[in-house]
């Protein structure tokens, strides 16, 4: 028995239903899947293992994979990864290349800041970046609004609402409840969203209250587990009672930069445009005549800090992709090495 629906599968005649399955935990090279009904303790299969070429194809949590299924033991073989519609990438540790997937399949990304004195206008439009990148939509989350006064809230909302130009802002406390209907209604079965916001803000304390128990473990608990034993216990993707699916994972943290330049157009589209009505083609927004960009700084249309932002995240996103086109180029060549081998064996074996 399993049901896909449940984990938000939309009907595709490509795959069996019988071998797929979602990833909900990544442990090193272990996974948990689901197949809406059964969770399965997972590995990658030999061939599936041979046929990775970047480190980006291992599967991550709330992907959908084709699996083999061996129900008695509940365990699972994964053959394959299935297409991603969005994915959040960031560099693993140690390597400065070698990038990996922390989240993927994410409708909606949970933008997390808290109200008190850690609200941050600049993390909150890297954050946006991140999102859009990976192919999900941004929603902005203002935490613990019991902790400050109707003015200060409604300062964080007009100062948020500033960078974060047609993206839905709520704020929430998960101390009185206050908000979390409405974030409730965001919330729909079937979808899946993920919480991307500092250590501190309030994700675990806002997914136990969603809850409505405590299932994730809060900054105080796990403050003691980094001292030595190492947390098993903690969930990377939740069920809610409705049947919307959250994504919490530590990963998410350590995402940067990465690809394209759609989230940088999405996220500054106001400078974006002001930067096409300069009076020069090439202005660089220094000192030219008829620069837009220094004017509308000028007569602040355009804060100095959000402009400042951009510039900064332009410079990162160039740096990153030069890195990735050497990534690439290394890959390409480890992809031949891996096809010239294995044509070199096949000769050995038809030579004996
Ligand atoms: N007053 C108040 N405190 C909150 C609220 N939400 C969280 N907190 C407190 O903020 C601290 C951090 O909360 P966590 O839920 O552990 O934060 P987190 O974002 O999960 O942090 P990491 O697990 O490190 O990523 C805890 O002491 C919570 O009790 C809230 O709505 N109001
Ligand atoms: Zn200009």
């Amino acid at each position: 028995m399993y049901n896909l629906d449940n984990l938000g599968w939309k009907n595709d005649s490509r795959y069996n239903e019988d071998q797929v399955a979602r990833v909900i935990t990544v442990q090193k090279n272990s996974y948990r899947v689901s197949d809406g009904e059964t969770e399965y303790h997972a590995h990658l299969s030999g061939k599936f293992l041979n046929e990775i070429v970047s480190s980006l194809d291992f599967p991550s949590v709330g992907d959908w994979v084709e699996v083999q299924k061996l129900p008695e033991e509940k365990k699972a073989v994964i053959k394959h990864v299935l297409p991603r519609k969005s994915q959040f990438v960031r560099q693993a540790a140690g390597n400065r290349t070698d990038a990996q997937v922390v989240a993927a399949n994410i409708d909606t990304v949970f933008i997390v800041n808290s109200l008190n004195h850690d609200l941050n206008v600049r993390r909150i439009e890297r954050y946006m970046l991140l999102t859009y990148e990976s192919g999900a939509t941004p929603f902005i989350l203002l935490t613990k609004k019991d902790q400050v006064s109707e003015a200060e809230v409604q300062k964080a909302i007009s100062s948020v609402s500033e960078v974060a130009i047609g993206v839905p802002i709520l704020t929430i406390s998960s101390v009185t409840g206050d908000g979390m209907e409405e974030l409730l209604e965001q919330l729909q079965p079937g979808k899946t969203s993920a919480l991307l916001g500092s250590s501190g803000v309030g994700k675990s304390t806002l997914i136990n209250a969603l809850f409505g128990e405590k299932i994730q473990e809060t900054k105080d608990i796990r403050e003691d587990d980094s001292k030595g034993r190492h947390t098993t216990t903690h969930r990377e993707m939740f069920i809610l009672p409705n049947g919307a699916m959250l994504i919490d994972t530590p990963g998410m943290r350590e995402i940067q930069l990465w690809d394209g330049e759609t989230g940088i157009e999405t996220t500054f589209h106001d400078i974006e445009e002001l930067e096409k009505e300069c009076k020069f083609s090439d202005c660089q927004h220094h000192s030219e005549p008829g620069c837009r960009v220094q004017e509308a700084i000028a007569n602040g249309d355009l804060s100095e800090e959000r402009y400042n932002s951009y510039l900064k995240l332009q410079r990162e996103l160039a740096y990153e992709k030069r890195k990735q086109n050497q990534k690439a180029k290394i890959e390409e060549k480890n992809k031949w090495k891996k096809i010239s081998k294995s044509q070199k064996d096949f000769y050995k074996y038809k030579l004996r």
